[in-house]
C-alpha cells in the first residue's frame, strides 16, 4: 500500500489515494498504521476515494478503527493532496464526508497548497442529532457530572459530536485522566470528543482536545469550530475567532447570517511511503 503522511498542526493521518490502491480492511488497516510502535504511527488513516456527488470522497477512521464522519484538519490534508498530486487543478474543490458535502478554497505558495479555507457547513444543536440524551432544545453550558466531578458542556455537533467544557487552567488539564470519562459517558450515545478551552480573550481561545478514538491528539479541527460556536453561544467571544491549539493556530469564523462556519488553517505533507500490509495484517 503506497502512502501518504501528513499532518494538520500536528493532528496527524496516513493518507491513501485508493483512486490507485484498495484498502480491504479499513478498520483494521487504521489500528495497524495509527500504532506509533509497530506501524506507521498517526492518528488514524484517511482514505481518498472518487465521489458521484463531488469532486472527491473523504472516508476517516481513528486511531482505534472507528469511523469518525468528519475531518477538519484531514480534509484539508485531502485538498492538498488532490491538488498537489495532480488529481486535480481547481483551486476550489468539493469533498463528500459522511456530514456531507464540504466545499474548500486552496491558496498556493511556490505551486504548491499551502493554507485551505474550508465552509464547514452549520453547526448541528439539537441533542437527538449530535447525539446526546436530553429533553433541552440546546445544551449550553449544562451541568454534567463525570468521574465524581461536575463540568459545564455545550453540546455542538459539526458532523462529529463535541462537547465543549471552558475553564482557567487547560494547560495544568490531566486530559488522560478526564477525556475517556467524557468519551465514553453514557448521555453520548456514539462518544464524543471533548474540547477543554480557555477564553483568553473575545477573539483568542486556547484549546486541548480529547478525541473519540484517538485520545488527545495535538489538534482538531472540528473541535475548533464547535469551541468557536460555544463560545459565541455563551457570549465569551466574537464571531471570529483565533483558537490557539497545541499544534498552531486555526482561524474559525461563524458567519451567523448564514448560519456557516469557516475554518482556515495549514495542510502538511512529511512524507510518502509503501508498506506491504499482508506481512501485518495477519489474523
Ligand atoms: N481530528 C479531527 C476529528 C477526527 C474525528 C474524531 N475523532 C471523531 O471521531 O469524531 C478534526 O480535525 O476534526
Amino acid at each position: 500500500m503506497k502512502f501518504t503522511k501528513m499532518n494538520g498542526l500536528g493532528n496527524d493521518y496516513v493518507y491513501v489515494n485508493c483512486l490507485k490502491e484498495k484498502v480491504e480492511d479499513p478498520n483494521k488497516t487504521a489500528i495497524f498504521v495509527s500504532n506509533r510502535n509497530f506501524g506507521i504511527g498517526s492518528d488514524g488513516l484517511i482514505l481518498i476515494k472518487e465521489s458521484d456527488v463531488a469532486d472527491f470522497k473523504m472516508d476517516m477512521y481513528n486511531a482505534d478503527g472507528s469511523q469518525g464522519e468528519m475531518c477538519g484538519n484531514g480534509i484539508r490534508c485531502v485538498a492538498k493532496y488532490v491538488y498537489d498530486y495532480g488529481l486535480t487543478d481547481k483551486t476550489t474543490v468539493s469533498i463528500e464526508t459522511l456530514a456531507g458535502i464540504k466545499y474548500l478554497d486552496l491558496y498556493l505558495k511556490d505551486g504548491k497548497v499551502d493554507t485551505v479555507k474550508v465552509n464547514m457547513g452549520a453547526p448541528e444543536l439539537r441533542p437527538a442529532f449530535i447525539p446526546v440524551v436530553s429533553d433541552k432544545e440546546q445544551l449550553i453550558n449544562e451541568p454534567i457530572e463525570v468521574n465524581g466531578t461536575i463540568y459545564h458542556m455545550t453540546c455542538v455537533s459539526m458532523g462529529n459530536p463535541h462537547a465543549v467544557v471552558f475553564m482557567e487552567d487547560v494547560k495544568g488539564l490531566e486530559i488522560e485522566k478526564t477525556g475517556p470519562y467524557f468519551e465514553k459517558h453514557q448521555v453520548f450515545q456514539k462518544r464524543t470528543n471533548t474540547e477543554f478551552v480557555k477564553v483568553i480573550d473575545r477573539n483568542t481561545l486556547e484549546m486541548r482536545v480529547w478525541e473519540r478514538g484517538s485520545d488527545e491528539t495535538l489538534a482538531c479541527g472540528t473541535g475548533a469550530c464547535a469551541t468557536a460556536v460555544a463560545a459565541v453561544l455563551n457570549g465569551l467571544a466574537e464571531d471570529e475567532v483565533t483558537v490557539k491549539l497545541l499544534g498552531g493556530d486555526l482561524k474559525i469564523f461563524w458567519d451567523r447570517k448564514e448560519n456557516k462556519v469557516y475554518m482556515t488553517g495549514p495542510a502538511t505533507t512529511v512524507f510518502d511511503g509503501e508498506i506491504d500490509l499482508e506481512k501485518f495484517l495477519v489474523e
